[in-house]
This record gives C-alpha cells, sequence and structure tokens, in this order.
C-alpha cells in the first residue's frame, strides 16, 4: 500500500500547480510568445528567456515579453490597450500549438494515479488562464484526476495571493492545515505559507531561474514520486 511521505501524513487535500510542476509547457509558450512577437515585428524572445518569465499568468509573460523582462513590467500598466491586443493574439497562438511539444515530468503520471487511489482531495491550482487547462488535462488523460480545478483568472486573485488556496480549504471543509501545495515557484511556497498549507517545493521547474531552496518550502522533492514513501510502486 503506498503511503504519503511523512511530513504529508495528516493532509487530506493536496493542490498542485501546473506549468513547471506536473508539464514542462515552456517550448510551446516560448514558441507563441515568438510568433506574437514576429507577428509585430519584434525579435524573437527565445526558449530559455520564457522559462525565467513564465510564473504570473500570460498578462505578465506578454508584459516582460513586450517591455524586454522581469522588473520592466510597469513600462506596460494592465490596462494598456497593445498589451490587451498582444496578449489576445498570443492566447489565440497558444490556443493553435495544442500543446503539441507539452510534456508531463517524469513521474507524475504513476504519481496522480496512485495519489487519485487514496483517502485524498486533488485539486490544480494554476496561474494559466482557465480556458487552456481542461484540454491539457485531457492531452494527457487527466481529465478525471482532479476533484477542483482553478486557473489564473478563476479568481480575482491568483497565487502568490493565498486566496485560490483558502478557496479549495474552504470547498471542501478542510482545515488548512491538513492542505498542502506542491509547486515549481516562490509563488507557490508564498501563497501556501500565507494560506497555511503545508508547503512543497519541486526543483526542476522555472522559478525565474532561481533555486527554489531560496523560498524555503516546508519540503523539498526532486521529483513527484517523492510524495509518496515508497514512491508509490508495489515492493
Ligand atoms: O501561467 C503561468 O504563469 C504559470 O502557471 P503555473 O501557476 O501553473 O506555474
Ligand atoms: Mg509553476
Amino acid at each position: 500500500m503506498a503511503e504519503l511521505h511523512p511530513l504529508l501524513q495528516q493532509a487530506r487535500l493536496l493542490a498542485f500547480d501546473l506549468d513547471g510542476t506536473l508539464i514542462d509547457s515552456v517550448p510551446d509558450l516560448a514558441l507563441a510568445i515568438d510568433l506574437t512577437l514576429a507577428e509585430l515585428d519584434l525579435p524573437a524572445a527565445g526558449e530559455t528567456q520564457v522559462r525565467r518569465w513564465v510564473g504570473n499568468g500570460s498578462l505578465k509573460l506578454l508584459q516582460r515579453a513586450l517591455t524586454g523582462g522581469i522588473g520592466q513590467e510597469h513600462l506596460l500598466p494592465d490596462d494598456d490597450p497593445t498589451l490587451a491586443q498582444a496578449h489576445s493574439l498570443f492566447l489565440d497562438i497558444y490556443d493553435s500549438l495544442k500543446g503539441e511539444q507539452t510534456r508531463l515530468y517524469p513521474g507524475v503520471r504513476e504519481t496522480l494515479i496512485t495519489l487519485r487511489g487514496m483517502d485524498l482531495k486533488l485539486a490544480l491550482v494554476t496561474n494559466k488562464p482557465y480556458r487552456f487547462v481542461p484540454g491539457i488535462l485531457e492531452h494527457f488523460g487527466l481529465e478525471h484526476t482532479f476533484d477542483q480545478v482553478l486557473g489564473g483568472d478563476s479568481l480575482p486573485q491568483k497565487k502568490p495571493d493565498p486566496a485560490p488556496l483558502l478557496h479549495l480549504a474552504r470547498h471542501f471543509q478542510l482545515s488548512p492545515t491538513v492542505c498542502a501545495l506542491i509547486g515549481d515557484s516562490r509563488h507557490d511556497i508564498q501563497a501556501a505559507r500565507a494560506a497555511g498549507f503545508i508547503s512543497v517545493g519541486v526543483p526542476y521547474g522555472y522559478n525565474h531561474g532561481e533555486p527554489l531552496d531560496d523560498a524555503a518550502p516546508d519540503l523539498m522533492i526532486d521529483s513527484l514520486n517523492l510524495l509518496l514513501d515508497n514512491q508509490g510502486f508495489p515492493a
């Protein structure tokens, strides 16, 4: 019988981040950004840059692509009409790519299948716009895995705000202390901490190119199967 990692043994809800935690979506995101920039007669950004910019939702990603990076977003305010136009172009292009180059990270499928068979609630909490999420889950046969799915635009606030996590805890009538968030970004760890969730970090995602240890999650696991004490496989 699979068991949860000792630090998670009280957990009744596991909430997962998507990009950089379950899936590597950057190849498609980078292609969509570069195709958007090309439409606007701007030079390509490339995958290395885009990998650093992902994590605060699609509007921030576009602000970074159009202004030259993190810390420059204010140069294009959220309500700027050029930004709105580029953002909607990007969303359509990203949609048209159908996640063809997006992959699950190693261990994700087996771990989720094992967790699904346990007495736990499972949720997905991503900053990605909701419209893309059902298609991605279906693409990987994970459409029946999660009891609740929140996108970056499902609520007025997104991570690092704790609101999406508190929403989940309320929805399942659970104390945050028996809930955990597993993510690749400091925004996940900050949201978890602010919500009173257990924070679990994975080091292989994006986190703006910085080590996730700096955000001091309660637990760091090198791959998702380490959520399970015996790694989810029969002895
Ligand atoms: O869309 C993003 O910026 C990242 O989404 P995530 O919250 O699933 O990592
Ligand atoms: Mg992420």
